[in-house]
Formats: C-alpha cells, structure tokens, sequence
C-alpha cells in the first residue's frame, strides 16, 4: 500500500539520496562500483534490516525469485534457500537443472569483489519472515494462493514458474524464517536497458548434444575475428568471467548481459551466479576451456590470482574473512569448509 513508503525528499545533492539511488547514479563503463566505496556499507545494511513493504514474483527466469521493495523506493532480488549449504549437487543432475543456492549468490558477489572485478550486484543475506514479509503483505495473488503450512508445522510456497514451482519443491520457512538471498536491483531497463549477449562456449542444454567448442580445437581463431571479441576488451573480459566460473563451478553461464548506452566498450555484468558452489568434491576444467583454447587473461587479473595464492593471501582466508560480515553468517557459514578449500 502507499502509505507503507516514505515521503521523497530528494534532491540533486547526493548526500540527500538513498543507498540504493547512489548505487544507481555511479555505475559506469568500468564497473558496478568503486574500489572501497563508501556507499556499500550503508547499501547491504539496508538490504539486509530495511522493512519489506512489497514482494510480488518476478517474471522470466526459470526458478521462483521475488522482487522486494523498501520504503525508501529501492528494491532487490530474493533467492530463497532451496536445500542445506553442505548438500552437494546429486551427480545424476544435469548442469541446466541443478538447483539455485542462495550463498552461492552471496558468496559470488565476494568473490567478484575479491577477483577485483566489480560486476555482480551487492548482494546480502537475510533471515525473512515468510508470513510477515512476504505473505501479509504481497500483492500477488498467483503468488499467495501457493501459501501452505507443512506437516510439521512450517509455512511454506512454490510460487509459479517453469522449473520446481510445485508443492514438492516448495521453500519453507523454520517455522517461518527462511533464509535468502537479496540482490541490489540494477536501474530499470526502461532507464538503462541492456544488451544480452549469448556466450560464445554456450554448453549445449542437451543430454546429448556437444557443443562446437568441445569438438573443435581451433574454436577460438574464429571467435577471436568475430566481432565484438575481435577488438577492445571484450576477450579479456570474456577470460574474467569464465575464471569466476571456474572458482565457483558454474557452468550455468549461457548469455552475459551489457549496458547498452556503454557500446561495446564496457564490462560484462555477471548475473545470475545461483548455480554456483554446488560441488567442492570435484574440479570441472571444462569451466576453463575459453582460456585454455584463446591462451589470452587480462595481466591485472593474472597478478591478483598470483597475490590470491601466497599463503598470506590465500583465496580461502580472503573469503572466509569477507563472508563473514554477511548478516546470514550468523545462522551459518555461507560456504563449508571443504568449499572454502576448493578455491585453493
Ligand atoms: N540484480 C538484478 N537487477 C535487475 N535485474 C536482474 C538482476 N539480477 C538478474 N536480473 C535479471 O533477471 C533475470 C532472471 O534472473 P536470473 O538469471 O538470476 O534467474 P534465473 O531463474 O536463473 O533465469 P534463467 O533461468 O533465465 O537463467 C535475468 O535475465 C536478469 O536480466
Ligand atoms: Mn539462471
């Protein structure tokens, strides 16, 4: 209701602006944010205590995801926990039907951050009350309909959507605490659209299909001449992506999306991160293959990964360290040990 959201009181002096509105106004070519911004601190404590005045399902995408809005008009993505941190993905699961993980798009915004990139959204996690903030108060009336309250006592929904939107793949809270994932909304396209762009060692979505670059070894002469990977930046970026990837094992990554007002001239924003860390058992070098076939990585990128592997600034300690400012922490660590110890 529009009671529930405060007065604007905005000005041009940006000291006068929400978190969520300075985010907005310094993205730029390079990056989602700066190195050591002062805005992010104040930007992720709102995400994670800032009263939740709406939640209606968010369309597209394949998994049930929601869209919360604050009373200062800022919004987030949720991601709700679907299974426990410490489950590995079933090995009989294809790549393309594996579940979302919540942490794994917490512990994707650190990592970004760590590598030095900048190009996931802020994300934090949250304890949400299912009843409160989102059943009482949504709007979404083909959302509250999937409103139940389970065997033992839990409020659970399944929402609606193309994959795992049913009663045997509801979310649940304990009894009504959930844990999730809160992304930082990027502008509205109407005010930034974006360009999608389809990645060029796209696995193939098929049980048994193979991709063109998992038969031909000389793959990349032709996406090096292809436009727009041909000239700037856009290989490197490319390479920067798929070592995030391969930290994170996630082999879910078919499209990169861009501002369209920056041109080609721009960075790669990596959304999408929620199948990642599903296994720490098992390296999957197919991750690598762009690198391994182009042989090309920006030198700034080489030098952090080399800073990340001396013992005094092991990759594990680093984001051990940085995950554990995140408010879900608390409940438990966001990633175990042993997938801590994998990105060694
Ligand atoms: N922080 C964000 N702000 C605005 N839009 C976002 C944000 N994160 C993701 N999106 C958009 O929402 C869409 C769906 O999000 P996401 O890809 O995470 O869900 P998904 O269910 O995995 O989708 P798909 O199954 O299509 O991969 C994306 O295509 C992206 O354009
Ligand atoms: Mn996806």
């Amino acid at each position: 209701s529009q009671e529930a959201y405060e007065d604007v009181q905005w000005t041009s002096d940006s000291n006068s602006h929400p978190p969520w509105l300075r985010f907005h106004l310094n993205i730029s070519r390079w990056q989602l944010y700066l190195h050591r911004d002062p805005n992010m601190e104040p930007l992720t404590q709102q995400l994670a205590t800032h009263r939740i005045v709406s939640a209606v399902q968010k369309s597209g995408g394949t998994q049930l995801k929601l869209v919360m809005s604050f009373p200062n008009y800022g919004q987030a993505m949720l991601k709700p926990m679907k299974q426990e941190r410490d489950e590995e993905t079933n090995y009989n699961l294809y790549y393309f039907s594996d579940f979302e993980r919540h942490n794994a798009e917490i512990a994707a915004f650190h990592l970004d951050r760590i590598l030095g990139y900048r190009r996931v959204p802020p994300v934090a996690g949250r304890l949400v009350d299912v009843v409160k903030e989102i059943k009482d108060i949504t709007t979404d009336r083909k959302l509250a309909r999937t409103f139940f309250t389970s065997p033992v006592g839990n409020v659970c929904f399944y929402g609606q959507c193309s994959y795992y939107c049913s009663t045997e793949h509801a979310v649940c809270g304990r009894p009504r605490h959930l844990e999730a994932s809160l992304a930082v909304m990027l502008p509205d396209l109407s005010l930034a659209s974006r360009r999608t762009w389809r990645s060029p060692w796209r696995r193939s979505y098929s049980r048994s299909k193979l991709a063109k670059w998992e038969t031909e070894p000389d793959y990349c002469s032709t996406v090096k001449k292809t436009p727009p990977y041909d000239k700037g930046t856009r290989l490197v970026d490319f390479m920067d992506m798929v070592i995030l990837d391969f930290l994170m094992g996630n082999m879910d990554r078919h499209h990169y999306e861009t501002f369209e007002k920056f041109g080609n001239n721009t960075f790669l924003l990596h959304l999408d991160n929620g199948r990642a860390f599903g296994r720490h058992s098992k390296d999957e070098p197919s991750i690598l293959a762009p690198l391994e076939q182009c042989c090309r990585i920006r030198r700034s990128t080489w030098l952090r990964l080399r800073l990340l592997s001396l013992p005094q600034y092991r990759l594990s300690d680093v984001m051990r360290a940085s995950l554990f400012s995140d408010p879900l922490h608390r409940v438990a660590p966001l990633l175990s040990e042993p997938h801590l110890a994998a990105l060694n």
